[in-house]
């Protein structure tokens, strides 16, 4: 994939995420669609999307027992999306029933640590210990459990990659220096996630809230 940047396309509105898609799209590597998109517009929506062909992932971070997010998955497989995931927190029997049921040419990979979070957050929650060594924890059990590939923070992507130099590495919370961080709070630029071994980057406001989307989009694809 020459270009690793997948846009999220963060809104319910049919024709304006198929505007903002059709806009960027000489300058993204991929489209990612979220539970925005999908509640609002269902299989439906990313058929439609699919129609500008680019690769799509679809970011539905299942997290249920394992029959259920089973079955999900296999509801999803005719869409087969380039990518999908799961959360790891689901434990190891959900990730291998998800891969299991998934399309054979999607990646299924695993949020392992929202880069909403922080380490206080995580304590919140009864994790103890660093960010570091929770997405390292995670990364382990969604190798084991035969899954594709991780998402984490740019923060711990390095770690991440030379522990599993084989694994899949979407990295959100990307920003270009100076960019606004919004609710993120573990942020790295793109150039770094890739140099630190990110196999694609995920990027939304950064692109689809600047004035110019598609200049956005090529001033970020020109820094990397
Ligand atoms: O840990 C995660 C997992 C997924 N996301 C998703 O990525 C985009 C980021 O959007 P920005 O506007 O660039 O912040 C969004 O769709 C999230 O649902 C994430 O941010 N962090």
């Amino acid at each position: 994939m020459s270009n690793r940047i997948f846009v999220a396309i963060d809104t319910p509105d049919l024709e304006r995420a198929r505007a903002l898609a059709t806009r960027v799209r000489h300058h993204v590597g991929g489209l990612k669609l979220g539970l925005e998109f999908f509640c609002a517009n269902g299989p439906a929506g990313v058929r439609a999307m699919e129609e500008i062909g680019l690769p799509v992932f679809l970011d539905l971070k299942l997290h249920d027992i394992p029959n259920t997010v089973a079955k999900a998955v296999q509801s999803l497989a005719p869409l087969a999306p380039a990518i999908l995931t799961v959360h790891a927190a689901g434990g190891r029997a959900m990730l291998e029933d998800a891969k299991a049921a998934a399309h054979p040419d999607t990646k299924v990979v695993a949020v392992t640590m929202l880069t909403s979070l922080d380490e206080r957050d995580l304590a919140d929650t009864g994790v103890g210990g660093s960010a570091h060594d929770h997405v390292m924890r995670l990364a382990d059990l969604a190798r084991a459990a035969g899954l594709d590939g991780i998402v984490c923070s740019g923060a711990e992507v390095k770690a991440a990659h030379r522990a599993w130099p084989k694994g899949f590495f979407v990295v959100p919370g990307v920003r270009p220096a100076n960019g606004a961080a919004g609710d993120q709070k573990r942020v790295v630029t793109p150039r770094q996630a890739l140099d630190d071994g990110a196999s694609i980057l995920v990027i939304g406001r950064p692109i689809t809230q600047a004035e110019d989307p598609d200049a956005a989009a090529r001033a970020i694809e020109a820094t990397l």
